[in-house]
């Protein structure tokens, strides 16, 4: 450098010294030195060069690493992207940097997944990645966020609700009586004069809505009703609640949200969805503690002659089996706010997961029609053609493998939960667990980093489901038995996924399979549906697709519904 050169640097430095004392040159020199340590991710995360193993997500800046690439994409079509970059991984792992999460990687194999939930648990909490960005929806202590002992103890509290003794009463009569409102809607819309048509998003959401609210919290939310106008009357609680879901979604992607919401239209928008949720939740619970201290209530769901009384066996016998949820955790405490952080996670759960199941399970059905005569023979064979329809028990499900079949495989491609995350408590490194054909490497974690899987992603993997992954294909959930008849075939809690695995396993999947056959049973032998046009009303585009949130919502769409002839 010339004497010319330094001479002008030097009278460069002193005047910026000269003017802003020394704070800003320390501050430049401080960023230099971090972009000079951290040339293509955040600051506090490890090099790339340290995993070779893993696939670094290009177009990294210094300090701020892809921060500004997950800014600018945001959450819409994210599924795809992780699809590609998944594809673009060696081993179907990468790695990003992002300012706020920091270090954020996806392991999309059930090798890994299963390591990190299930061998060695304990060391891959929740974290407060999810409380935070959850908290103001669901506190910090419900059984989708917590972690440790609050967990454990929320989750042995509320697997009595889902014993066999509740399935063949309380929660049984609910979901059938139900069903007797679904298939009445349907009647009336398919009646002459009737409407011929309905957005199904919406039935299913009021139908998981009304019997989980019934089941859980022995709540009449009063949303669905054979009359037609009773799907035009709004819910706004359900569409506070899904409101409020976006805006979590968005979390995931925006550093410092926290501080951005304090003055952005989400924020604004998320608070007062906050107050209508807990507003709901918060009627829910006094309700039932005035319930508790005195006065009795009606049964929500009538006796049907010869049935046996559902509701007296729900409040009966002193023991856990036969209590709703919200009586279980009553047992426990009676302060509101903790019995109001169970309703929260347990409506997300109840609700979305199985009503958005069953809009793919339609959509999925219109688009591969050849399964529906299968579906209706088999429902045929197994119960003829009762008077007022089918009304699955509980015990049925397993008499109908192709039905089963074809509603797994409509979750397998659209997984109510399409993606999720732990947090790293220590430095570990996660070995791929079974017999591992593809040579999948150890991957090294440490303390505080960011794993997690996409479900969405791995379901259209030919490693893991063969070459036709991403078609919507029933039949790898069937095999022939020796009589030529169709077996259900149960795969793997880490390869089928969508319902989680190891000790935080869904709790709710039977339930979420009996409610999703139930209403097929109910509906596909009497009614015919099909895409209507735009002209009809049609609010979607074909093929469907999802809608921005923390669970899988299809885009709102509207069927034509007609009667079968007997
Ligand atoms: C097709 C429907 C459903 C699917 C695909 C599904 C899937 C899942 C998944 C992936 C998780 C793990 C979530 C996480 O760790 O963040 C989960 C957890 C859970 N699910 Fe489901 N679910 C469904 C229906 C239901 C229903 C109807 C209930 C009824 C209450 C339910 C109750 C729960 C609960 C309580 C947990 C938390 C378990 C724990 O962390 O210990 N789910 N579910």
């Amino acid at each position: 450098m010339s004497d010319a050169l330094l001479d002008d640097a030097r009278a460069l430095a002193q005047a910026v010294v000269a003017r802003t004392g020394y704070v800003l040159p320390a501050v430049l020199l401080y960023l230099l030195y971090l972009a000079l340590r951290y040339p293509d991710r955040v600051p506090g995360t490890v090099s790339a060069r340290l995993r070779p193993q893993v696939y670094a997500v290009p177009n990294t800046w210094p300090i701020l690493g892809n921060t500004i690439n997950v800014v600018r994409l945001g959450t819409a079509q994210q599924f795809e992207r992780f699809l590609k970059l998944t594809q673009d991984a060696p081993h179907h792992v990468w790695r990003m940097t992002v300012f706020g999460p920091g270090s954020v990687m996806l392991l999309n194999r059930p090798e890994y997944i299963e390591y990190m939930q299930k061998t060695n648990f304990t060391n891959y909490d929740k974290g407060q990645q999810f409380r935070s960005r959850f908290g103001d929806l669901l506190g910090t202590t419900g059984i989708f966020v917590a972690d440790g002992h609050v967990w454990r103890q929320q989750r042995k509290q509320a697997s009595h609700m889902f014993s066999s003794k509740a399935f063949s009463t309380w929660i049984r009569s609910v979901v059938h009586h139900e069903l007797d409102d679904v298939v009445g809607l349907l009647e009336n819309l398919s009646a002459p004069g009737g409407a011929g048509k309905l957005c199904m998003t919406e039935l299913f959401f009021r139908y998981t809505l009304s019997s989980f609210s019934k089941m859980a919290f022995s709540a009449n939310l009063d949303c669905l009703s054979p009359d037609p106008a009773s799907l035009e009357k709004p819910v706004p609680f359900a569409m506070a609640f899904d409101g409020a879901q976006g805006i979590i979604n968005k979390r995931f992607v925006t550093p410092a949200w926290q501080f951005i919401e304090r003055f952005s239209a989400d924020g604004r928008e998320m608070r007062t969805a906050c107050r209508v949720i807990r507003d709901f939740g918060m009627g829910i619970i006094s309700e039932r503690i005035a319930e508790r201290q005195g006065g009795e209530k009606a049964p929500l769901v009538e006796k049907k002659s010869g049935e046996a009384d559902a509701e007296q066996s729900r409040k009966g016998a002193n023991k856990k089996d036969g209590a709703d949820l919200l009586g279980l955790f009553m047992d426990l405490t009676s302060d509101p706010e903790e019995l109001l952080v169970v309703v929260m996670n347990f409506i997300i759960a109840g609700r979305d997961t199985t009503a958005q199941s069953l809009s793919w399970f339609f959509f999925e059905l219109l688009a591969n029609p050849q399964h529906l005569a299968v579906i209706r023979a088999e429902l045929a064979e197994a119960f003829g053609a009762p008077e007022g329809g089918i009304r699955l028990e509980y015990e049925q499900v397993k008499m109908l493998p192709y039905t089963l079949a074809c509603w797994s495989e409509a979750i397998r491609l659209h997984p109510a939960v399409p993606k999720n995350g732990k947090e790293v408590v220590a430095d570990d490194v996660i070995v791929p667990q079974g017999p591992n054909p593809d040579n999948l490497p150890s991957i090294p974690v440490f303390k505080g980093e960011k794993v997690g899987w996409s479900d969405w992603v791995m379901n259209r993997l030919p490693a893991v489901w063969g070459e036709d992954a991403a078609e919507y294909n029933p039949l790898r959930f069937l095999e022939r038995d020796t009589e030529g008849k169709w077996t259900y075939v149960q795969h793997s809690q880490w390869k089928y996924h969508v319902f989680n695995g190891g000790p935080r396993l869904c709790l709710g999947m039977n339930l979420a399979n009996y409610e999703g056959l139930a209403l097929i049973a109910a509906t596909l032998p009497q009614f015919d549906f099909h895409w209507a046009s735009k002209a009809e009303g049609q609010t979607a585009e074909w093929p469907l697709t999802y809608l921005n949130s923390v669970t899988h919502p299809s885009v709102p769409y509207v069927l034509k519904v007609t009667r079968r002839e007997a």
